[in-house]
């Protein structure tokens, strides 16, 4: 559906995209996630027609949308980012000149507009102005005009920015049904979006692709914690220090540190470990030892921190968003 190939494009001096390429088959929904400034709007914008490379491609179902963009814009609908609309414009007349201009033919506009209407949920606001709705609302219309011409691909530039947390889950899950039929990229900062609305996460920074995964793979291989609460097998009374430097000496371990046990007779620890799972090891290690694993819970790596990792250690909101506190190696 998608084909990028070597995208660039500067402003004046700024490097916006300095040779992004990638491709997205047909019904996938992409998450595209980078720090401000990154390039998603610029890439996005490209895409859609709105803004010509300064070099390389972008295709769309084949087509060149910097060669035909009025082929291409009919097969994508295009939700900017902050959503401009017809302030004074209401629902029902903004959605009929919308259909109008996206050129669909006068008998078929009526079921065309009903239909995005049934499927944003805009029933009860047709008769309303645009500006008398609540950003939840807003962005519903802004979604039905881009669906209102039955693009099959939706580009979304951060459709969830300034909502609340209710109308958050009610337009993700407005991406999702819309996402059963048509090929979805959207940008967004909420990593957690990434993970309950897409896919595949692409993520961005400084103009270049730096990871393109899926969502629950992307930390995998980087390694995680495993906290883990032991137990005597005798009863015997355990030495901290001494289980300690046993699970130093397991394979694979890279750091131990205390973790709350489970009462008496218990110790707790947390493990940190890098590409190699070290769950067996530890079993082994334990039962040589006289120790039972009551508990063994593990942890990937967050997609939070492989985004600081890839993207320098920025948060999803750039560089000047207070940092959590690292974590020792
Ligand atoms: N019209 C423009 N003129 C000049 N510079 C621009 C223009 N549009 C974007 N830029 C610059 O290009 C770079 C990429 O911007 P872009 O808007 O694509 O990033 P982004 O990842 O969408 O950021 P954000 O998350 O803040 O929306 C930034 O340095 C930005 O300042």
């Amino acid at each position: 559906m998608i084909r990028i190939e070597g995208l660039t494009k500067s402003y004046g001096a700024t490097q916006a995209l300095r040779g992004v390429s990638f491709e997205v088959p047909r019904g996938q929904v992409v998450g595209f996630l980078g720090p401000n400034g990154a390039g998603k709007s610029t890439t996005m914008k490209i895409l859609a027609g709105f803004v010509t490379p300064t070099s390389g491609t972008a295709r769309v179902n084949g087509i060149d949308v910097s060669v035909d963009s009025v082929a291409s814009r009919r097969l994508i609908g295009y939700l900017p980012e902050n959503n401009p609309l017809y302030e004074e414009m209401m629902v029902r007349d903004f959605l009929d000149f919308v259909a109008e201009v996206r050129g669909i033919p006068k008998g078929q506009r009526a079921e065309r507009i009903r239909h995005a209407v049934d499927r944003c949920g805009l029933r009860s606001v047709l008769g309303k102005d645009i500006h008398q709705l609540s950003k939840g609302y807003r962005q519903r219309v802004g979604l039905a005009q881009a669906i209102v011409h039955d693009p099959d691909l939706l580009i979304l530039d951060e459709p969830t920015t300034g909502l609340d947390p209710n109308q958050i889950v009610e337009i993700r899950s407005l991406i999702k049904e819309l996402g059963k039929e048509k090929t979805v990229i959207l940008s967004t900062h909420i990593l957690s979006e990434v993970q309950s609305t897409c896919s595949r996460v692409l993520i961005i920074n400084d103009g270049r692709l730096v990871a393109d995964d899926a969502p629950e793979r992307l930390g995998e291989g980087e390694g995680g914690t495993v906290t883990v609460v032991l137990a005597s097998r005798t009863g015997a009374l355990l030495q901290s220090d001494a289980v300690r430097s046993m699970l130093e000496r397991v394979a694979g371990v890279t750091g131990v540190e205390p973790a709350e046990g489970e009462g008496l007779g218990t110790l707790g620890f947390r493990l940190r470990y890098g590409a190699e799972d070290i769950r067996r090891s530890l079993f082994e290690a334990a039962v040589n030892n006289g120790l039972c694993l009551l508990e063994v819970k593990r942890q990937h790596v967050s997609l939070e921190e492989t985004f600081r990792k890839l993207t320098g250690g920025q948060g999803p909101h750039g560089p000047h968003e207070p940092r959590a506190p690292q974590r020792a190696a």
